[in-house]
């Protein structure tokens, strides 16, 4: 594996020298061999784990894995080029289905430039096997440029504690340790209730005010939406009101909205495309970076205001309100430094992740008008009239709104593919993957399958209501799970299930969803979400 790295890097950086590029090959070396030496690393720590050598021999050999042929110098990446390729990213989806039509359960894109092989996996037993014998340190592949901006561009920002996104190895370890007690406990996330309450009371007021003349949203209603998300995360994460639902909202909230968008958007584009920017400053790497240092720059202002805050609190002895998940990870003593940089892994991937879910529940809904009459129900029992305080009890009674967040996600899972680096060499569904290359979990067309689901094309939140009877509507427990599982598992998972209650609570109790237009395809961008306005009437209860 060194060998396959040193010869694939050193070429490059020779190529580049040979022909006078803008960088010099050290640093060309340096934008590749971030990835390379992180797998490397974790390969030495994960080594005491190794496939039994029987399993192994028995195994078919990797060369055998169907799927689609690379060509000669662009391997499968001429597949996602402009015009000649058949894989558009913003319909990876549909690409998806197709493999599997065509290849089966296990499927190989490999030759694809300045990255590993990919494997796609459509078996939920098969994905369960590699959960269940996970690692200590697990690696999703993703984000090779975030990377590269966490690890070398800024890296006199982030240092060796660069937070858990596109981070691997002993230096993601040690921070999740730090972090993952105050994010993933029920109990912690319930003790926001109060202020996701108030958040989403201030966009059932938005959503009054940006209605048109016949009760319906505009065309900019995700970003509403988003607006809703970002002012949620900020008053959890930092126990700050943005005002970003206000008609005066600071230009700054729609600027760090706009940032993620653009990071989220052109992450794609960077992993999947020729990787140009590797080489020399691509206008997209350079619209990425930008956009990255503006959410820097935004979210450390609101951390260092809060930081002193939570000192002027500690002298004056002044806490009338939930002390931040920023104070609570300062009360355990993690440095402020994990502190400020946790706040920004938590906005980088907590608005679009969470708006999207809501935004695809919403229209769901509208399209349902049997189930939001059952919803409406179940609200209009559990909760206190508006205005009133909704408390843990109510959200624990919830269970059919549960039920229509998962079902959504199930149909519907925002991000639609979740992954591991095989960090050793391992048997998957049969073949020798080697160590090195990235396992794909295609989660979307699993969870779209009858086997797992039946009458899966059906919106059916009853499937979820009988508990554990896993032969009725759920016949596989890791066939649909759009938060990812087990170490690795989504840090914001408490929140984001808190807010998307909360807010799709006080929807439905406000309003009854109508929607009276072409039914809408979804496509990634760069969430999986309805492809169009999102037109929705929203009439006065
Ligand atoms: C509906 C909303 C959301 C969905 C569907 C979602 C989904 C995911 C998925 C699939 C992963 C990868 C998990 C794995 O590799 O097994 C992930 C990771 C992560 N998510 Fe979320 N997410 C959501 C909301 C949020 C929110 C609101 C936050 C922050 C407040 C957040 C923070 C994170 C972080 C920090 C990670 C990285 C964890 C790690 O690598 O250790 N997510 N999310």
């Amino acid at each position: 594996m060194l060998d396959l790295y040193r010869t694939t890097l050193g070429e490059t950086a020779m190529a580049h020298l040979r022909h006078g590029g803008i960088f010099g090959a050290s640093k060309i070396l340096c934008r590749f061999s971030t990835e390379a030496t992180q797998i490397l690393t974790r390969s030495l720590e994960n080594f005491a784990d190794v496939t039994p050598d029987f399993e192994w021999n028995d195994a078919k050999p990797y060369t055998e894995i169907p799927g689609p042929k690379p060509v000669p110098f662009l391997g499968n990446t001429w597949r996602f080029l402009p015009y000649i390729g058949d894989f558009k990213i913003e319909e990876v989806d549909k690409v998806s289905k197709r493999l599997h039509k065509k290849y089966g359960n296990v499927v190989k894109i490999g030759g694809l430039l300045g990255r590993p092989d990919m494997v796609f996996l459509y078996d939920a037993d098969e994905i369960e096997r590699v959960f269940r014998s996970e690692e200590k340190m697990p690696h999703r592949p993703s984000m090779p440029s975030l990377n590269y901006y966490k690890h070398v561009l800024r890296k006199d920002f982030f240092g060796e504690d660069a937070g858990v996104i596109a981070v691997h190895g002993e230096s993601w370890y040690n921070f999740r340790s730090k972090v993952q007690q105050v994010m993933l406990q029920p109990r912690t996330a319930k003790l926001y209730i109060g202020a996701v309450q108030e958040a989403s009371e201030a966009f059932v007021q938005r959503v009054k005010k940006v209605r048109n003349y016949k009760d319906e949203t505009p065309d900019h209603f995700l970003n509403e939406i988003h607006k809703w998300s970002l002012e949620s995360i900020a008053r959890v994460a930092l126990d700050v009101r943005l005002g970003c639902l206000d008609d005066d909202a600071p230009l700054e909230t729609q600027e760090l909205i706009d940032a993620v968008n653009v990071f989220f958007k052109n992450v794609g584009v960077l992993e999947l495309k020729v990787p140009f920017w590797k080489l020399f400053n691509t206008p997209t790497w350079l619209k990425y970076v930008k956009a990255l240092d503006t959410i820097v720059e935004i979210t450390s202002k609101h951390t260092n205001a809060a930081l002193a805050r939570t000192k002027t609190k500690e002298i004056t002895g002044d806490a009338k309100s939930e002390p931040s998940l920023l104070e609570r990870l300062l009360a355990m003593d993690t440095g402020v430094k994990i502190a400020t940089i946790l706040a920004l892994d938590l906005f980088l991937v907590g608005i679009d992740t969470t708006s999207n879910a809501v935004a695809s529940v919403i229209y769901q809904l509208a399209l349902h008008p049997e189930k939001q009459r059952k919803l409406y129900e179940e609200v209009s029992t559990v909760l206190p009239p508006p205005g009133k305080p909704i408390e843990a009890k109510h959200v624990e009674e919830m269970k059919y709104l549960k039920a229509c967040i998962k079902e959504t996600l199930r149909m519907y899972p925002v991000v639609i593919g979740n992954g591991r680096c095989m960090t050793k060499d391992t048997v998957i569904g049969g073949y020798q993957i080697p160590e090195g290359v990235q396992i794909v979990f295609q989660h979307y067309v699993i969870s779209n399958q009858d086997k797992y689901f039946p009458g899966s094309e059906e919106f059916l939140p009853e499937r979820w209501m009988t508990g554990r009877d896993f032969n009725h509507g759920v016949k596989h427990a890791f066939a649909s799970l759009p938060f990812g599982y087990g170490r690795r598992m989504c840090l914001g998972r408490r929140f984001a299930e808190l807010e998307m209650i909360i807010v799709l609570a006080k929807v439905i109790q406000s309003f009854k969803l109508e929607y009276h237009y072409d039914k809408l395809d979804y496509h990634i961008d760069p969430m999986y979400t309805p492809n169009g306005p999102l037109r929705i009437k929203m009439i006065d209860r």
